[in-house]
């Protein structure tokens, strides 16, 4: 199988190498498209990789069919509609360490430029005005430095900044004071940043919760003088306030590489003095733009090929030990989420996943999210996967309940899906046997040993002499050949269960037969 990648921003000839290299991918390269072209291109793609300036909307997701997931050579998935990914089953990646230096030194960089005039002196001279007083500096030394975000890049921009003797500050929601100890700065609040620092950093993603996080009141705030810098994103800096607070004098100086809108033209911020600016260039170095290409395309070959990666964005990242673990239970839970979407018929309400034993001691949600698309894949067939299973199962109005017991029932893992509707309740539990392979031990409060594949009938009947009998009689009448067949009760003469694993599908009149028998309650076609 040869799968089709398409690339549509500029990215490290370099660094794409995992992609040129593999046998079974096909890569095409074309940037600068109009959204139309793009749109046209798509169509037959397995996976798109881009930086920021490609915007993957919804529109665009929703028109590219083969389209299994998006790699972002970076950090930010802003520009990704990731909540449509979601919701079309397209896993999302980024690369989040390799331009983690780049992007810390560009902030350095600008804090220097800032502090000493770099840019507007270097610009005055190429215009042959030699003018020493007008762009006398300041020292770092000694200054305090306030950081909003403490993340890769923020914590990267404090030990620099440590270099330069400079005093840090910091808040980020995770930042335990023990933690700003042992990196030798101050944890506070946003306010005890905005009111302490000389200079202050932005390095927070863009979230409803970061945007406009510096605004005409965090202006109000801060020193006279303080200078600002934002190399993460546009927006988190309210642009319109930033001007206001430079032509009033409370900010000395600017440094911006990002923008609410970019590309950039013609705006106001640029026209004043004291703003420096770049055009995104935060990670625009070779290393950098390096390293990102290759973990991505690294990543990108893994997911086609069927395996995981530790940077989905937009499904829980499980470690990879943890995920050797319990790979061998992957196909036992979507088949336990298979079983019960056969059992039952009303709408399932909740579903709820019960771990015991070893499993309990470990990060099952990968198995959570495998039982849920086993559920939903009757009914949704292969629009269903890894990536959707939950979002999907939300839209159903289905809530997913994962919970540990140590109700192992002597086995030493097990596994149990729960499934409710609002006029009953049905479970079903497995196992991995040493030498046998995944097992269904339970089906509802009957104990069961059989293998969770192949064709199957789920027979409810009265425990009397002659149901077996009938039931084998009908099947063989319709030359349908019985491999296996285990039978479950819990009181002699009361309801009891009958499992059949039979060598060919089961017709609908075959099973219409076998409801009409007197012992039989009910009967159900399973296909596993
Ligand atoms: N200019 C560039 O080219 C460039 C390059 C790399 C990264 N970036 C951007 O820089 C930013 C940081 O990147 P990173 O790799 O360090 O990300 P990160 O996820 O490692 O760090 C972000 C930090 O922000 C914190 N945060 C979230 N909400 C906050 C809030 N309300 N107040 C304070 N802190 C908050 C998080 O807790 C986290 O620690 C991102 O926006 C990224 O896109 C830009
Ligand atoms: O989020 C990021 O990784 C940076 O903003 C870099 O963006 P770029 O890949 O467009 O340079």
């Amino acid at each position: 199988m040869t799968y089709r990648v398409f690339i549509s921003d500029p990215l490290s000839e370099d660094g794409i190498y995992p992609l040129q290299e593999a046998d079974d991918m096909e890569v095409v390269q074309e940037t600068d498209l109009t959204n139309e072209q793009l749109h046209e291109r798509l169509t037959d793609y397995d996976a798109l990789l881009v930086r920021s300036q490609t915007k993957v909307t919804r529109e665009l997701i929703e028109n590219a069919h083969r389209l299994k997931v998006i790699g972002r050579a970076g950090v930010g998935v802003d520009n990704i509609d990731l909540e449509a990914a979601t919701e079309y089953g397209i896993m999302v990646v980024n690369a989040p360490d390799g331009n983690t230096n780049s992007a810390a030194e560009h902030t350095m960089a600008m804090l220097a430029s800032l502090a000493r005039n770099i840019p507007q002196a270097d610009a005055a001279l190429k215009q042959n005005r030699w003018d020493r007083k007008a762009y006398v500096g300041v020292e770092m030394k000694g200054k305090t430095l306030g950081i909003v975000g403490l993340g890769r890049v923020g914590a990267e921009v404090a030990a620099r900044a440590q270099g330069q003797r400079m005093n840090v500050i910091a808040y980020d929601p995770f930042l335990t004071a023990e933690q700003a100890d042992n990196l030798g700065i101050r944890s506070g609040s946003v306010a005890d940043v905005l009111q302490a620092a000389d200079f202050i950093t932005a390095h927070t993603p863009l979230l409803n919760e970061t945007k406009h996080i510096i605004n005409k009141e965090a202006f109000e705030q801060m020193k006279d003088g303080v200078r600002i810098v934002n190399c993460a994103r546009g927006g988190i800096i309210d642009e319109d306030a930033l001007y206001e607070a430079i032509i009033n004098q409370k900010v000395a100086g600017a440094g911006l590489d990002v923008f609410e809108e970019e590309p950039v033209y013609d705006h106001k911020l640029l026209e004043l003095p004291e703003v420096i600016a770049t055009p995104h260039l935060g990670a625009s170095t070779v290393e950098a733009q390096r390293n990102v290409a290759i973990d991505v395309s690294n990543d990108v070959v893994t997911i086609l090929r069927g395996g995981v990666t530790q940077n989905a964005v937009n499904m829980p990242s499980v470690p990879q030990d943890i995920m050797n673990q319990i790979a061998p239970y992957f196909d036992l839970a979507a088949k336990l989420g298979t079983f019960l979407a056969y059992l039952e018929q009303d709408a399932v309400e909740e579903i709820h996943v019960y771990y015991a034993g070893e499993l309990a001691e470990m990060d099952v949600t990968p198995l959570t999210r495998n039982t849920v698309k086993g559920l939903l894949k009757r009914h949704l067939g292969n629009r269903v996967n890894d990536v959707n299973a939950a979002f999907l199962a939300e839209k159903k109005g289905i809530t997913i309940h994962e919970q540990k017991t140590s109700a192992t029932n002597g086995f030493t893992d097990l596994l149990t899906a729960e499934i409710k509707t609002k006029s009953s309740i049905r479970q079903v539990a497995g196992t991995l046997l040493r030498g046998l392979g995944a097992r269904i031990v339970k089906i509802d409060h009957y104990s069961m040993d059989l293998s969770p594949q192949g064709h199957m009938v789920f027979i409810r009947h009265n425990d009397q002499p002659g149901a077996i009998g009938r039931v084998g009689g009908l099947l063989a009448d319709n030359q349908v050949n019985i491999a296996t067949m285990q039978v479950g009760r819990t009181e002699i003469g009361g309801e009891a269960i009958m499992m059949l694993v039979i060598d060919k599908p089961l017709k609908q009149h075959e099973l219409n037969q076998l409801k009409e028998l007197t012992e039989v309650h009910d009967a159900t076609a399973v296909e596993l």
